[in-house]
């Protein structure tokens, strides 16, 4: 290519950057008269609710529906998720709790979900990100809900049991795991690799095949383990690549885990009810009395709706021994007729039936 044409082509570009600079400001002008908009049509006392998640999804699939190319959907979606998130930050910033420390999954997780113009918050346990959400520091909690290799995070569970949350979000992240090492290390002679148990699982042929004598020692989270190998001179982590570039660690071996499909779905938890979409899934909690059948007796409705089910887990109840309720999620909003009359059915036979939220499928 000519010296000439390279030159023609930039001097395209920056015309159609201004171009684009320019319409990114007019929407963002466009976001604050939204914010006027919804301020001035308060009730009295009421709260404004700046963030819309059902919005969202749909300017997300629209983008991704109209998208010609060159770029793909989910790179173009990508980027309306930043404006948007920026446009938010204009009406409200947004403040996010997560599990951390910073460089987890769940902090990738939250970027995904809301974008990167929120004001973030790393929480040492799932439980607290819960215990935040419920005291009003933060609008939104993000937290591991289940793993595709190694099934449901059983505190997420729990946590739902003691807290009144809202479920307002979902997303899926492809969870890629690195051996990790400092520049101290020395790497003929690793004799302990730390991790979270839950990764030191999802890689343990991977382990068994390379390092079968090596310690494995579980740590609270894979940015944990990564901040401890910055240290030692003998060790290495399992983390992804957002605590590898946190820790300034080297990949000694990339994409180790034992499914290469291994993702991780995760919850955006808050007290917002969000409205149907038309594309929605649907949270709740049930407890049957302990009687032969009633697992049947519960699912019945369901497949007589024709209501998909994505998700049934069982956990040990909080008020009895031996008793059990079931985390179950399905496609619908609870807002749909048919869902109404499921669940108005179900909980006819129910001990209890709590709605954790219904809310839009993830788009990216
Ligand atoms: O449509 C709205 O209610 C807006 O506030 C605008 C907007 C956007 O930038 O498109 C911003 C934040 C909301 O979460 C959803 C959408």
């Amino acid at each position: 290519m000519s010296e000439q044409e390279l030159k023609a082509l930039r001097l395209r570009i920056d015309a159609l950057d201004e171009k684009v600079l320019e319409l990114i400001s007019e929407r963002a002008r466009c976001a604050q008269e939204v914010a006027r908009v919804k301020m001035a049509s308060l009730a009295e006392g009421e709260v404004p609710v700046f963030y819309r998640p059902e919005r969202e999804a749909q300017v997300l699939k629209r983008v991704m529906e109209r998208n010609q190319g060159p770029l793909g959907n989910e790179e173009m979606a990508r980027l309306f998720r930043e404006i948007m998130s920026s446009c938010l930050a204009l009406e409200q910033p947004l403040k996010v709790a997560y599990l951390g420390p910073e460089g987890t999954f769940t902090q990738a997780a939250a970027m995904k979900h809301f974008g990167h113009a929120v004001i973030s918050k790393p929480m040492a346990a799932i439980d607290e990100v819960f215990r935040e959400v419920a005291a009003g520091a933060v609008n939104f909690g993000v937290v591991p809900v289940e793993n595709s290799t190694e099934g449901a995070v059983n505190h997420t569970l729990d946590s739902f049991l003691e807290h009144d949350m809202v479920i307002c979000g979902e997303v899926e992240l492809r969870i890629h795991h690195h051996l990790l090492v400092g520049e101290n290390t020395k790497t003929d002679s690793i004799s302990r690799i730390y991790s979270h148990a839950q990764s030191l699982a999802q890689c343990r042929k991977w382990l068994d095949a390379h390092y079968p004598n090596v310690e494995r020692v579980a740590v609270s989270s894979n940015a944990e383990a990564a901040k401890r190998v910055k240290g030692e001179w003998n060790s290495a982590a399992i983390a992804g690549d957002m605590a590898a570039g946190l820790y300034g660690l080297t990949r000694l071996a990339e994409k180790i885990e034992d499914r290469p499909d291994n993702s991780t779905r995760f919850l955006m938890i808050g007290s917002q009810e969000v409205p149907p979409t038309g594309d929605d899934k649907t949270s709740i909690i049930v407890s049957m009395s302990n009687k032969p059948g009633a697992l049947h007796e519960l699912l019945v409705p369901f497949h007589d709706n024709g209501i998909d089910l994505t998700r049934i887990e069982t956990r040990p109840s909080r008020s009895g021994k031996w008793t059990y309720v079931f985390f179950i999620d399905f496609v619908g909003h609870h807002r749909d007729p048919l869902v109404k009359g499921v669940l108005e059915k179900i909980s006819q036979e129910a001990v209890a039936l709590k709605v954790l939220g219904s809310y839009p499928k993830a788009v990216l």
